[in-house]
């Protein structure tokens, strides 16, 4: 699926950036190419493609610090400049645009979805968002700005593909020491789904096509990605076991939307040497995902990679009745009930003799 990248916010570059390297460095050629817009200037001067400061007029250079309605404002008066970059990268051969972005922040959160919306408005083919959820140990602000943007990018997107911080966190690893290992896990599994339809010569019938990834995720709403790989035997009757045994572990354990099992529709695709993908083995498996999914529309197709491994990756779209969600968007009002308690808390004058802050003299 040839797709056009634009990262909005600091995670939003990164992760970009990372996808385009993944994608490169297996010259797969399914990134077409690649935009990072921000508010924060440093951030920008890492990326190695075109860039786009917004906000200069309000926030000089330095980022919104965390106020995603900042962050949408700045996006909808500044979208122009934005567009202007894209314009000539959005070719006919393009078909999907990703606006990646982490949701916790300011400037990814609250940009991206007037950007989506903005584009969908322009552009006819699907425009997708991959967001990052904060992690459940991150601040309340985080937990709020991504509960709000959530919503409104769901609302505005063909699709959301989400991706929760604490799915891929290595245990006793602190979240920013994390990124990095994140972002490869993420352009791996999401460079995987672009670079699928992209096929290679040599195609059997059952290789897998762009328009079933814009199929599995027409129903709208938020998707999620899983993926595990296992070695490859000798031959494909040698694989059917693995075949099984990667698509179970990447639905059950390797999701980048840990718990979300039931959707609306699904896309399986086994990735390695051609002649040792079994048929029975990606038949039985699809059977599989069908029931665990509860969908009637699970797709399947072959990606033909030449590697000593043989991996399922699994595109669920419509998942957001999960469990995962369902707390998180809890959390994420929690958070918001805490916080306003708190301004109101601190809007009382008569607090400011009641507390301790200040000791009395006597
Ligand atoms: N997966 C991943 N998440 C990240 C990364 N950097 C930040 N995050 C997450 O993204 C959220 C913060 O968003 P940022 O992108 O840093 O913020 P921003 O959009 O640049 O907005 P401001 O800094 O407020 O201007 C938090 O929930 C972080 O956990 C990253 O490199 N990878």
């Amino acid at each position: 699926m040839k797709t056009v990248l634009i990262g909005v916010g600091q995670a939003g570059g990164k992760l970009t950036r990372e996808l385009a390297d993944f994608d490169s460095r297996m010259g797969f050629g399914a990134v077409l190419g690649a935009v990072g817009v921000n508010t924060a200037e440093a951030d920008l001067q890492e990326l190695p493609f075109e860039t786009v400061l917004i906000g200069q007029d309000r926030v000089k250079g330095h980022g919104v610090g965390g106020d995603n309605e900042l962050g949408a404002e700045v996006m909808q008066s500044d979208k122009q400049e934005v567009l202007a970059a894209l314009e000539g990268r959005i070719t006919a051969e393009a078909e999907a645009i990703f606006v990646v972005a982490g949701l916790g922040g300011g400037t990814g959160s609250g940009g991206a979805p007037v950007l989506v919306k903005e584009l969908k408005r322009i552009y006819d083919v699907p425009v997708y968002a991959l967001g990052v959820l904060p992690g459940r140990n991150e601040g309340a602000m985080y937990q709020v700005n991504a509960g709000r943007s959530l919503k409104t990018v769901a609302r505005e997107a063909d699709s959301l593909l989400l991706v929760d911080n604490d799915a891929f966190r290595a245990t006793g690893e602190s979240l920013g020491e994390g990124f990095d290992a994140i972002n490869r896990e993420i352009a791996q599994r999401v460079g995987l789904l672009f670079a699928s339809g992209e096929a290679v010569e040599g195609v059997g019938e059952s290789v897998v096509d762009s328009s079933e990834v814009i199929n599995t995720l027409r129903s709208g709403g938020i998707a999620a990605l899983g993926y595990a790989s296992g070695e490859s035997a000798e031959n494909a009757e040698g694989n059917i076991n693995t075949v099984m045994s990667t698509t179970r572990r990447a639905l059950m354990t390797g999701t980048s939307l840990p718990e979300a099992n039931e959707a609306d529709a699904a896309l399986l695709v086994v990735a390695g040497v051609p002649d040792k993908i079994p048929r029975k083995g990606v038949e039985r498996a699809r059977r599989w995902l069908e029931e665990e999914t509860g969908s009637l529309q699970v797709r399947g197709g072959d990606f033909p990679l030449d590697s000593d491994r043989i991996a399922s990756l699994i595109l669920l779209g419509g998942v957001e009745r999960s469990d995962r969600l369902e707390k998180f968007m809890a959390r994420a009002k929690e958070a918001q009930k805490e916080a306003e308690e708190e301004a109101e808390k601190q809007e009382d004058p008569a607090d400011a003799w009641r507390n301790d802050e200040l000791e009395d003299l006597l």
